[in-house]
């Protein structure tokens, strides 16, 4: 067994004229939750498609669950959840996940499970489309917990939701990961650092820590995770 959910080793992405991860190296361990922090425009997406093996890359390697990123063995192992939703807005709840738990081979018993877990049961028969910003993510996030995965990446899951929608999600997140699951979850409010059990902090491509929320609050000699991240990207500039 790996211990290791994903490596990345010396990746190099080039976006139109940026030069956006230049030899970017990094580990998530299995089975816990690491978020993947910064300001906008670090590279967190771009990091996390080349997890899923949907980035055109220019070197280095990227190993996800013993497998290079992206290879079809994985297929059913990876979850991933983009910031833009993934599911049909002229289906109701019930429909989309019908029709995505037919197409990965599950039951609807699956369907309805997922549906359960992500606290969309009240709104099962109604149109995706008419739905708030929020509560299309978690379709499009039940979507993605119909197979079981074993490694979920999630960009940005909680933007525009409320603290009690946000809360709700995190302890999600906390049971599949107690369950086995590994999580990779992009953000860039801090304070949702202090729910991970590991940290990369990310600026301009570059990994500037990797830590746990504690060792973060002590290297920065605050309990202010914000206040951490923004003493540690002062540090690395001089
Ligand atoms: N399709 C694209 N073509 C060219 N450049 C791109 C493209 N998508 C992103 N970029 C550039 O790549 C860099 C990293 O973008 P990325 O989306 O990975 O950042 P991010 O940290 O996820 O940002 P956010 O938190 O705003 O989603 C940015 O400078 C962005 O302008």
């Amino acid at each position: 067994m790996i211990n290791n959910a994903i490596e990345v080793e010396d990746l190099h992405v080039v976006r139109g004229t940026a030069h956006v991860l230049p030899g970017l190296s990094l580990t998530v361990p299995r089975g816990s939750i690491t978020g993947l922090l910064g300001p906008s425009g670090c590279g967190k997406t771009t990091l996390i498609r080349a997890i899923a093996g949907i980035q055109v890359v220019r070197s280095g390697t990227v190993t996800v669950l013993g497998e290079p990123a992206g290879a079809p063995a994985n297929r059913a192992r990876v979850g991933y959840v983009t910031q833009a939703s993934s599911v049909y807005p002229d289906l109701t709840v019930r429909q989309n996940l019908a029709y995505f738990a037919d197409l990965s081979g599950v039951g609807r018993d699956a369907a309805e499970a997922a549906m359960r877990q992500v606290g969309l049961d009240s709104q099962a028969d109604t149109l995706t489309g008419s739905l708030s910003g929020g509560q299309r993510t978690r379709v499009s996030l039940a979507a993605a917990l119909l197979t079981d995965c074993e490694l979920l990446l999630l960009d940005e899951p909680t933007v525009g939701l409320d603290p009690v929608l946000r809360r709700d999600l995190w302890n999600l997140f906390r049971r599949l990961a107690d369950g086995g699951t590994t999580l990779l979850v992009s953000s860039h409010v801090m304070d949702e650092a202090a729910r991970c059990d590991l940290v990369l902090l990310l600026r301009e491509g570059r990994l500037l820590s990797r830590a746990t929320p504690d060792e973060l609050r002590s290297a920065a000699g605050t309990d202010d995770l914000e206040e951490a991240f923004l003493l540690l990207a002062e540090r690395s500039a001089a």
